[in-house]
């Protein structure tokens, strides 16, 4: 998990999907599956994209009443993801029942699938955050705070942007995961990302992973933008 670039397969179908991966041939890579390819494709293109050999990241961003949460992870659990997420401001009792189900679902002798907690939402700003949530305090606060309570729920780590990671390193320790979405290379349009940050000031503050969907995905040439971002992240590049 440490180190990964996850890829975001924010596509509408298998079909894209297969045709984006075929100059990737060779690469095993660690992809993400969000709500709008899992809810076209179902629980057949984790298990697909299992058999090529790649890691999953299933992003459902679940948050509901503890109980949905909890029955929801075990069926979840059975689908061979290596890591889901849920809303932090679902709460404490709803992070710890999606941490039960993922154990109740995974059958005996796999691993658990890693359970991160999404903090705020990269796309969202501090002046946001004030209004539609009526958080006063500053926006590193409140993802703070999130990161906290997921921690004490038992939970495996965040999802937050490159620009809370120090803050949380320092808080809860190096063992704790932050994965980072909102990544652009320079010279590429933030779209509706806000706390944006480039792959090495990502890894400059000690992220575990960061994740990137439209630089690659929707790039002329999406093998060399990928490696150009793994190279960066990977500090090959001076
Ligand atoms: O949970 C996520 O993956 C996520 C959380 C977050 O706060 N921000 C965020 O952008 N994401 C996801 O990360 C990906 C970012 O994609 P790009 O903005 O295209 O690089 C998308 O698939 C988002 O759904």
């Amino acid at each position: 998990m440490n180190n990964s670039l996850i890829i975001a397969l924010d596509f509408p179908d298998k079909r894209t999907v297969v045709d984006f991966l075929k100059p990737f041939e060779e690469e095993k890579l660690f992809v993400k599956v969000g709500m709008e390819l899992f809810y076209a494709e179902g629980p057949g293109i984790v298990q697909y994209l299992k058999e090529q050999g790649h890691e999953v990241f299933l992003d459902l961003k679940l948050h509901d009443i503890p109980n949905t949460v909890q029955s929801a992870m075990k069926s979840l659990a059975r689908l061979g993801a290596d890591m889901v997420n849920v809303h932090a401001a679902g709460g404490r009792e709803m992070m710890e029942a999606a941490l039960e189900g993922l154990e109740i679902g995974t059958a005996a002798g796999s691993s658990r699938p890693l359970c991160i907690a999404v903090t705020q939402l990269t796309s969202t700003s501090k002046a946001q955050m004030k209004s539609d949530q009526l958080i006063s305090v500053p926006l590193q606060e409140s993802v703070l705070h999130y990161a906290k309570r997921a921690q004490q729920s038992g939970l495996d780590g965040v999802v937050c942007s490159a620009q809370e990671v120090s803050l949380i390193r320092s808080g809860l320790g190096a063992g704790f995961l932050t994965v980072t979405p909102g990544i652009r290379p320079s010279g590429n349009q933030e779209g509706d990302q806000k706390r944006v940050a480039t792959p090495r000031f990502a890894k400059e503050a000690g992220g575990s992973a960061i994740v990137v969907g439209r630089p690659v995905t929707r790039s002329a040439a999406p093998l060399e933008s990928y490696y150009t971002i793994k190279n960066e992240w990977e500090g090959v590049l001076q």
